[in-house]
């Protein structure tokens, strides 16, 4: 039995005059997943997501929101999600409860539940007591958390969250991830892109690294961190005239490259299991080392590794 996927991308493309922002990409999202586009400025990520929540007409492919193409069935396809992010979706000089009233009103809801709703969103995202104030004195992050929470009036199954902690204070970003990771565990699935790679690390169960508008690598954090390469070991030779010696050693070692910065040597192990044969070899050469560092791959690597700079 195929289950039905929330989102199926194929060959989605843009061109904004000569310049193609989005190029042949492809991705699928199953649903309950949390799926993070990932891409440094320019990437395409935006632009991406704006065709799939049919913002903005693609020049070539097709997207389905479980199952309902955006073009043919967009109605149906577009009652399916909730999007929240840089488009401003709320009026400033209203309140946080005023707002999400009209917003709950144009989705639909009668006078009696849109006030229910509101009242259910603003203690879910903790905006009580600051329900009747205006929008324009809210902080950076209340005003993300009324955004969410006016995407989710309909409870959408698929949420699309464009860059949900651009900007935010690191406490704030952390109680939005903690939202965010509520959503997931009450059943939706959530779409997020993001240039933050902690955040693609700490929320996403899969992601597309994006740049220059392609998909040049998709998997999970793990599976993008051991395809960038292994552990990184380093450290220092205490003796200037034994460096050559350890460098020796270490090549004998390992098949990767010894790079040397003064009596400082690195190298990359693909295992952790490589690293007491290099430290016992040290030890019955009597080569003397200090500031030791064993370095898991971080998605910092990876972003390096995959992506060229300024799009
Ligand atoms: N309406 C438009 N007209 C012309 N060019 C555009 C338009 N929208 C986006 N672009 C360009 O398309 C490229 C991709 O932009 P996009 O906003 O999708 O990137 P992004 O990956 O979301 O970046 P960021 O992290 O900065 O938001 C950029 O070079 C941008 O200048």
């Amino acid at each position: 039995m195929t289950t039905m996927k929330a989102i199926e991308v194929s060959h989605l493309t843009k061109k904004f005059g000569n310049k193609t922002v989005v190029d042949d990409i492809s991705f699928e999202v199953q649903p309950g997943e949390v799926f993070g586009l990932l891409g440094p400025n320019g990437a395409g990520k935006t632009t991406t997501l704006r065709m799939i929540t049919t913002l903005l007409k693609a020049d070539a492919g097709q997207v389905k929101i479980f199952g309902h193409d955006t073009v043919k069935e967009g109605r149906l396809a577009r009652s399916m999600f909730g999007l929240t992010g840089q488009y401003a979706s709320v009026d400033e000089g209203l309140s946080a409860r005023q707002n999400l009233m009209i917003f709950a009103r144009l989705n639909g809801l009668s006078r009696q539940a849109a006030k229910q709703r509101t009242t259910e969103l603003l203690t879910e995202f903790s905006l009580e007591h600051s329900a009747d104030k205006a929008l324009k004195n809210f902080s950076g992050g209340m005003r993300r958390r009324l955004d969410l929470a006016v995407s989710l009036i309909t409870r959408p199954a698929l949420i699309f969250l464009d860059e949900p902690t651009t900007g935010l204070d690191p406490r704030t970003r952390t109680q939005m991830w903690t939202t965010i990771r509520q959503l997931v565990q009450q059943g939706s699935t959530v779409v997020l892109t993001t240039q933050y790679l902690d955040e693609a690390d700490a929320l996403a169960d899969r992601l597309a690294v994006i740049d220059h508008g392609k998909v040049v690598k998709m998997g999970t954090p793990a599976e993008l961190k051991q395809q960038v390469g292994g552990t990184k070991l380093a450290f220092t030779v205490n003796e200037q005239t034994e460096v050559a010696a350890a460098v020796k050693l270490l090549a004998a070692q390992v098949s990767g490259a010894v790079q040397q910065t003064g009596q400082q040597l690195r190298v990359s192990l693909k295992q952790l299991a490589q690293l007491t044969p290099i430290l016992t070899a040290l030890t019955q050469a009597k080569i003397a080392i200090s500031q030791l560092s064993v370095q898991e791959p971080s998605l910092d690597d990876v972003f390096m590794a995959l992506t060229v700079g300024k799009n």
